[in-house]
């Protein structure tokens, strides 16, 4: 089977290690920067990074709507950290006008886990993730607050959701791409996959 091809959106953020565990993951990777690379793509990842920055960047280069089309159009989507954010229907503590893609019914907290444990890692199951725990990073992450019927929780820190799939749309409030474990890439690599085959089924 040949390789889906798969972006990185790349304004901001840890674009790099997204495109090694793509590669990894057997997709065809490529950093994406307009709207018009959109149309070539058979799923994209926005990175973490900081979603104010990345949703500042993505009005100056006119990237908010298209990429909301391709959204709504049902492209395979992997949001880690700010792009976790970027996905979600609401944002709670975010700046005010922060400009959100969405996607995602889920409300989510930005910077949730507070000041003093900004930045932790844990060990977590992950449904769809087979084989020994998640090794997951967290750098001042999101929490899912709230979350419709619709999405599956995969994963949770205590009772937050932090990991969460809805149809096409995959989002982890921790960053898989940093530790080298590349299955959550390939949990992705996979949902756009079935993707293709079921859009290959209905034309
Ligand atoms: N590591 C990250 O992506 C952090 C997200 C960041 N706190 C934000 O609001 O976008």
């Amino acid at each position: 089977m040949s390789s889906p091809r798969i972006g990185v959106l790349a304004l901001q953020g840890d674009v790099r290690e997204h495109v090694r565990a793509l590669t990894g993951s057997g997709a065809e990777a490529c950093e994406v920067r307009r709207a018009a690379e959109l149309g070539s793509l058979d799923g994209l990842v926005l990175p973490g990074g900081e979603s104010t920055t990345i949703g500042r960047l993505l009005r100056v280069f006119d990237l908010l709507d298209p990429l909301r089309a391709v959204v709504a159009g049902g492209l395979p989507v992997f949001g880690s950290c700010a792009g976790m954010i970027l996905l979600a229907r609401d944002v709670i503590d975010g700046r005010p006008d922060q400009p959100l893609i969405g996607g995602l019914d889920v409300v989510v907290r930005r910077n949730a886990f507070g000041r003093q444990v900004e930045s932790f890692e844990t060990d977590l199951a992950v449904a769809g993730v087979e084989g020994p725990a998640v090794h997951a990073v967290f750098i001042r992450a999101p929490w899912v607050e709230k979350a419709g019927d619709g999405v599956d929780v995969l994963a949770r820190v205590g009772d937050r959701p932090v990991a969460i799939r809805q149809g096409p749309l995959l989002a982890t409030s921790f960053h898989p791409e940093l530790t080298g474990d590349i299955r959550v890439h390939r949990l992705f690599v996979q949902i756009v996959r079935s993707e293709l085959g079921l859009k290959r089924g209905r034309s």
